[in-house]
């Protein structure tokens, strides 16, 4: 057991850091070193097993990491993502950092720990996920001088308690087609009068209702025909499984900054 890699989970007590704490402790590769949550957090001084649903782990949740850990794997709140990063440069422990709604000043303040660390950003760490963004490459690139033009509307879904909308991945989505085709506008929603709609819009739908772990569709709208491009998350041990492998890739790496189509081995 002693070649057994050390994580440390930020965000231990919301809902995909329990699923890490439980699907770390079935991997006989992995251990759990660290439970990480908030300085207010009510979970503070809980054993993360007890919390995650599994029984007594030894491993208490705490507000600072003391511990020794080869990889952290965050999946919390922005704030929280932006200390983490800040201890993982520091002390170069990799970091798999899936939190999303980062604004675009947050974002490069994360990347900047792939300068003394190895670090994975995603906002999708899920392997069916992260092919469906090669299928919707491919799929851009195809269509994209269609006769009479093509209207690219992203459709996602996800549970009440989400916070940030669109997603992470619908916005990732959204960059990959624009980065094939070229439209310049990403319109959220549309009420009122806005008219007949121009090809060089992408259009975000963000639906929240009960408790769906996650499903986007990449709808491309033709004269004469469309194609729905969905892929649909069942539990959230998807994500958690890409978050783990990300973690088993880190170890080996140097300083920088890698992908999971890397991990996945998908490029
Ligand atoms: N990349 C991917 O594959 C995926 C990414 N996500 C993203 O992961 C994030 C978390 O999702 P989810 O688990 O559903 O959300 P939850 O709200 O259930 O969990 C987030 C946890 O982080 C805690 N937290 C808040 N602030 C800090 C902090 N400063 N330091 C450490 N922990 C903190 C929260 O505590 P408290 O409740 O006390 O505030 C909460 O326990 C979201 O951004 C989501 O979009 C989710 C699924 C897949
Ligand atoms: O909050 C979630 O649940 C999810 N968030 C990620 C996102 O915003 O893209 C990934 C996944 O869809 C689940």
């Amino acid at each position: 057991m002693g070649d057994q890699i050390l994580i440390g989970v930020n965000g231990a007590a919301g809902r995909m850091g329990q699923r890490v704490a439980v699907l770390v402790y079935q991997d006989p590769d992995l251990k759990l070193g660290a439970a990480l949550e908030s300085e207010n957090s009510p979970a503070l001084g809980k054993d993360a097993g007890e919390v995650a649903g599994i029984g007594p782990i030894g491993v208490e949740i705490q507000s600072e990491l003391t511990d020794r850990v080869d990889v952290i794997i965050d999946f919390s709140l922005p704030a929280g993502l932006i200390k983490i990063a800040g201890i993982c440069a520091e002390r170069q422990i990799g970091l798999v950092a899936a939190t999303t709604g980062l604004t675009p000043e947050q974002r490069n303040e994360v990347l900047t720990a792939s300068q003394t660390t190895p670090l994975i950003l995603a906002p999708n760490m899920s392997l069916a996920v992260n092919l469906m963004m090669k299928l919707v490459r491919e799929a851009s690139h195809s269509l994209k001088n269609s006769p009479g033009g093509v209207d690219v509307e992203i459709i996602e879904r996800h549970h009440r308690f989400k916070e940030d909308a669109p997603s992470g991945t619908a916005l990732h989505f959204g960059e990959i087609v624009a980065d094939e085709m070229g439209q310049t506008e990403h319109v959220h929603g549309r009420a009122g009068r806005p008219g007949p709609r121009p090809v060089c819009e992408i259009g975000y739908h963000a639906l929240r209702t009960g408790d769906n772990v996650g499903e986007h569709t990449i709808v491309f709208g033709m004269m004469g025909e469309t194609i729905d491009l969905t892929v649909r998350g069942h539990t959230r041990d998807s994500y958690v499984y890409g978050a783990l492998a990300g973690a088993k890739y880190l170890v080996a790496q140097k300083p920088g900054l890698y992908t999971m189509a890397d991990v996945l081995g998908l490029n």
